[in-house]
Order: structure tokens, then sequence, then C-alpha cells
């Protein structure tokens, strides 16, 4: 629970706040701000879109910008910062990184839900230097040591 508070940059008077798609869903989906109209990717196009919208978040907490499934699989978007850290202390436009890998021209239209949004706690710890670090079975052993199967 906690409340997310969204502003409404100027000329946004139409886009629904972002919600959840379901009960269940983990993340909001936020919607293309797009006044000037749709944008049509080319491949290995990169655009930063608006949402439409300035965030506050609960205290402790951030807004990670996720792909949505569906538009990354079918259609070739990827978010190439995935996934996008909103700052607690951010009061400016959440905006989305797409990168279009898909090999037609794909318009995205003003309205269109881009991305998702999952609000996480966020853990600040203290930092101290040291000289020797605690033993562990897999000490320094790191990607694939384990094996594949
Ligand atoms: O997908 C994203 C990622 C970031 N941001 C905004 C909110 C975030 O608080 C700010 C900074 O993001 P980040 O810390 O990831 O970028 P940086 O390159 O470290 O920039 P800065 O020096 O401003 O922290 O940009 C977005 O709107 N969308
Ligand atoms: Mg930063």
């Amino acid at each position: 629970m906690g409340e997310v508070k969204f502003k409404r940059v100027d000329g946004n008077t139409d886009l629904p706040l972002p919600t959840y798609a379901t009960a269940g869903a983990a993340g909001m989906d936020m919607r293309a701000f797009l006044p000037d109209g749709p944008v049509t990717f080319e491949h290995g196009q990169l655009e930063l879109i608006s949402t439409g919208f300035c965030v506050e978040l609960p205290e402790g907490t951030e807004m990670q910008i996720r792909p949505r499934s569906g538009l990354a699989l079918k259609h070739g978007f990827i978010i190439p910062n995935s996934p996008g850290t909103v700052d607690e202390d951010y009061r400016g436009t959440v905006k989305i990184g797409l990168y279009y890998l898909g090999k037609e021209p794909f318009a995205i239209n003003h309205g269109d839900r881009i991305a998702q949004a999952v609000i996480a706690d966020v853990r600040h710890c203290t930092t101290v230097e040291v000289e020797e670090l605690s033993e562990t079975r897999r000490g320094e052993g790191g990607f694939g040591s384990t094996g594949r199967s």
C-alpha cells in the first residue's frame, strides 16, 4: 500500500492516471503522452517518451520502469535502461526510453500503454571499508561457476 502522487504536465488533460490492470498486477501501466501525434519507430530507433506525469513517491520507495512483455516479445520494443529507476526525490516528468528492434515501422500512439511501473522498497545502507570479507562456499566463483544443469 502507500500513495503515489501524480501531477499532470501542461497539456495532459486526457490521459487516465496510471493504474494496475488487474487487482494482482505488480506494475501500473504507463501510457505515452504524445500530444503532437504518433511516433513511428524504425528499426534501431531510440526515443524518450513522456508519460505526461510528474510523480511523488512514498518515502523509502523507488519506481522501477519495466517493459511490458507483449510490446517487447510481440513487437520488439525494449527499454535499454530497464529497469529504469525513478528516485524518491525526483519531481520531473517520468519518461520512458523505448528502443525498437522490429523490422517494419511501428507507430506508438498517444495513450498507448508502453511500460509498467513497479513501486519497490529501497534500503539505504551505511558503508565501511574492510581488509577481509567472510568466507563462503561460493567464494569468488561466479558467472556460470556452478554449471548449467
Ligand atoms: O526510466 C527512467 C529512468 C529515470 N528517470 C528519471 C527519474 C530519475 O530519478 C532520474 C534519474 O535517473 P537515473 O538515476 O537512473 O539516471 P542518472 O543517469 O544517474 O541521472 P542523475 O544523475 O540525474 O541521477 O531520471 C525517468 O523518468 N525514467
Ligand atoms: Mg542517478
